[in-house]
């Protein structure tokens, strides 16, 4: 069931350019984690970095007791092995068909035969629900299918860690929720570890166990999804709520006097909003590393804004979710 990412004291630099410095985080064996932060802030910088594709100046990322950040070339290559990469856009071969494109990773890298590459694409392609656009042209395709194309290549190799960059750039909201069902259920079936970078505080608000936040070179903040949309802390309170009262301004970074004047105005950063449900997968299942919701800010005495934990059928979760477990233990016996 996936494996712990474990990373330690992070700093990566261009020449004298700092992207981040310090950055601690653990990702949690099978749980979902997004990774958020105005543009500019690194967060493509960290998962090139995850992946061993950068090296960082100083620090461990610790995967199955092997730090990835100092390992040799050999030790590298096996352990990138473990990873699967959804690249912003798909990153597929132009003059490839989807079914070519999505069994490259298998022909480069396995000795399977043809007839084992099929039953492994064809699979994916069900998964990712693409069944009949095999024989397309990434060009002949829209970008929410291509993403998913892109999505089924990162799963051939049966990968224990997945890495998405932004995999609902460039959709509409209603392709944007679908993909994001599509990774949920897909972390409920293979159970890896996940983590998404991404802009949509939809996606960051529903879809994650964690969810981290990287501004000004550090990482802010990083923890359970309930503790960063209960926090106080002003950019993760800013930027998980889409407003414009905070330290982020529209050059990214408020100065000083901005800050001063807004002080003085004495805005009301606004009550929290309700904190939604989390995606659950389809079919009425639960993903294996998920908690119930409402946990984290039981267990830390925080109350939630009213409207907490009530999707948009009315119903609620924290009702809601303790019938599933019991349907599930019920169906069990
Ligand atoms: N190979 C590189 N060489 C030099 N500088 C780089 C390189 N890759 C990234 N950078 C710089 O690192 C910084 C962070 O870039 P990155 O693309 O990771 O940001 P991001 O948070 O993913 O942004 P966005 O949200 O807009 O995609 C930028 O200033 C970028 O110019």
């Amino acid at each position: 069931m996936g494996v712990e990412v474990v990373v330690d004291g992070l700093t990566k630099s261009f020449g004298r350019q700092v992207v981040w410095e310090d950055v601690s985080l653990t990702l949690p064996a099978g749980e979902i984690s997004v990774l958020l932060g105005p543009s500019g802030t690194g967060k493509s910088v960290f998962l090139k970095t995850l992946v061993g594709l950068l090296r960082p100046d100083r620090g461990h990322i610790w995967i199955d007791g092997h730090d990835l950040a100092h390992c040799g070339e050999r030790k590298l290559y096996e352990l990138r092995r473990l990873f699967g990469v959804l690249f912003q856009d798909g990153a597929l071969f132009g003059s490839l068909n989807l079914y070519d494109n999505i069994a490259f990773p298998l022909r480069e890298h396995t000795k399977k035969t043809e007839a084992e590459i099929r039953r492994i694409v064809m699979a994916k392609i069900d998964l990712v629900g693409l069944v009949g656009a095999e024989g397309k042209l990434p060009g002949e395709i829209s970008g929410g299918m291509r993403k998913r194309a892109g999505l089924a290549r990162a799963l051939v190799l049966d990968p224990e860690i997945i890495l998405f960059d932004e995999p609902d750039s460039g959709l509409d909201p209603v392709r944007t929720a679908f993909l994001n069902q599509t990774i949920v259920d897909i972390n409920a079936d293979i159970e890896a570890t996940f983590l998404i970078v991404t802009h949509d505080i939809n996606t960051a608000r529903t879809v994650p166990d964690n969810i981290g936040l990287l501004f000004r070179r550090e990482l802010v903040m990083f923890g359970p999804r309930e503790m960063l949309l209960s926090s106080d802390e002003p950019v993760v309170r800013q930027f998980l709520n889409a407003r414009r009262h905070g330290p982020i301004g529209m050059s990214e970074e408020k100065d000083v006097s901005e800050l001063e004047a807004e002080a003085q105005m004495g805005h009301d950063p606004g009550g929290l909003p309700p904190i939604p449900p989390q995606l659950m997968p389809s079919g009425n299942t639960i993903r294996r590393s998920q908690q119930p919701p409402g946990r984290w800010l039981a267990a830390n005495g925080v109350i939630p804004p009213q409207g907490s934990f009530v999707d948009e059928l009315g119903r609620d979760w924290l009702e809601e979710y303790p019938r599933l477990i019991d349907a599930h233990l019920n169906g069990a016996k």
